[in-house]
């Protein structure tokens, strides 16, 4: 099976990119995926990402997998790469005004343009509830967790300092205890140095990613971030969060959606690199 592809990337989440507009790939298998992600033997990438139309005439499905073939719920770099894709493709427009609506395995987000990339409308988020100890290597005993349902789960750790962020070793997968019932996508965080800046927060963050390891951005990751910081710096913490990860930075602003109650919202840049061909 010869299979056309497009590798993307926003602030370094990388992805393999197919146009399916006759759902011609729906019965591709996890180890194909698998195949596709390799960084050795395939093209490599942190996902799959593969556009189909929805049942909404003129909306597009957002098909996510993990580099190991698994399927998750929403990505939030993985969308923005998703909408520069399409409008590549001339498959949407979109305006300086407009919003594009995306279908994710999460619900109906909505993507504007910002800057150069996009903003997409995540939603409300959820807290679990509990605080799961996480244990990675490099940190000299387990800490709580909060857990945070972006779409896809999360639970975020605060660090004390940018020295025990970098001495993280996250070749393996941190423990958590107990462990969330689909597994979770672990976000280590710092406050910046200071917290607030010019009315805005700032923040640092690695992430051990559900189904990859560790990734050098996630988007849903940093909005995690920025809904446990500000959870934890309580009344008066500011909306709007800067989100530095290894790949670069994404903000995240918490402000109210168009059904009134308060969403996150995720911005950054997406890139697309190259295409190709591959035979599976
Ligand atoms: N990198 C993504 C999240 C991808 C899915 C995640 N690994 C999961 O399994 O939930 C992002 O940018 O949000």
């Amino acid at each position: 099976m010869r299979i056309d592809f497009t590798k993307a990337h926003a602030t370094g989440n990388d992805f393999v990119m197919v146009f399916d507009p006759d759902d011609a790939l729906h019965e591709l298998a996890p180890q194909h995926v698998a195949q596709l992600c390799d960084r050795h033997f395939g093209v490599g990438g942190d996902g799959f990402i593969r556009a189909v139309p929805s049942d909404d005439e003129g909306v597009w499905f957002m098909d996510y997998r993990n580099a190991d073939g698994s399927a998750a719920e929403m990505c939030g770099n993985g969308v923005r790469a998703f909408v520069r894709f399409l409008l590549e493709h001339g498959a949407v427009t979109l305006g300086e005004v407009d919003s594009l609506p995306i279908v994710t395995r999460a619900g109906m987000k909505h993507v504007r343009r910002l800057g150069d990339g996009f903003e997409v409308d995540l939603g409300p988020w959820r807290l679990e509830g509990g605080e799961p100890l996480v244990h990675a290597r490099g940190l000299e005993v387990a800490r709580p967790g909060l857990g945070i349902d972006m779409g896809n789960p999360h639970v975020v750790v605060a660090l004390a300092s940018r020295e025990e962020l970098d001495a993280l070793e996250l070749t393996s997968a941190p423990a958590i205890d107990p462990q969330p019932p689909y597994g979770a996508n672990i976000d280590f965080v710092v406050p910046g140095e200071p917290l607030i800046r010019e009315g805005a927060g700032h923040v640092a963050m690695r992430v051990f990613e559900r189904g990859i390891g560790e990734t050098l951005s996630c988007g849903t990751g940093a909005a995690a971030t920025a809904v446990a910081v500000r959870h934890w710096a309580g009344s008066g913490a500011p909306s709007l969060w800067h989100v530095t990860v290894p790949g670069g930075e994404v903000t995240a602003r918490l402000d109210a959606g168009t059904d009134g109650i308060e969403h996150v919202f995720l911005g950054g840049p997406a890139t697309l690199v190259y295409t190709g061909n591959i035979t599976l």
